[in-house]
């Protein structure tokens, strides 16, 4: 199995993406998505949370747990790409979730009316 990795690549990853749209899609991917547009961004994103339910449907096993590990990370990687391309980071993400941490999801539907 992979070993655990903590939040510092997001937010390395975050600075990538950030100068990667100073660079050209001939030498860099990330750089060939932005150029392709958001339309080309959203379908990697479905795409890949495609492969996620399919991956899990399949999730047998460790190579199965490999494999689904494999499809979040390319979905987390393209939703962070779609983050970048709108201005946005996995840091602004990580501060919602950390808002919500422990605030249970029947509690926070009930203080919404
Ligand atoms: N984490 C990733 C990462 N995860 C997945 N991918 C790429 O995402 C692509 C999507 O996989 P697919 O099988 O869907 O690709 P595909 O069939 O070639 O895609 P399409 O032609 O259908 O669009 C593959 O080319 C993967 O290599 C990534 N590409 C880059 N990164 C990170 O982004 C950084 C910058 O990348 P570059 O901009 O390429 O230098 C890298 O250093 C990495 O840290």
């Amino acid at each position: 199995m992979q070993q655990n990795a903590d939040t510092d690549v997001l937010q390395a990853l975050d600075a990538v993406l950030q100068a990667r749209k100073e660079a050209t899609g001939d030498s860099s991917y990330v750089a060939s998505l932005y150029e392709k547009g958001l339309n080309k961004i959203l379908e990697k994103v479905g795409e890949e949370a495609s492969e996620v339910i399919i991956a899990a449907k399949d999730c047998d096993g460790e190579q199965g747990q490999e494999a689904l590990l494999g499809e979040i990370a390319d979905l987390w990687f393209h939703s962070m790409v779609l983050l970048a391309q709108q201005g946005l980071s996995s840091g602004q993400v990580l501060a919602i979730l950390q808002e919500r941490f422990g605030l249970s999801g029947h509690e926070e539907k009930a203080s919404r009316s």
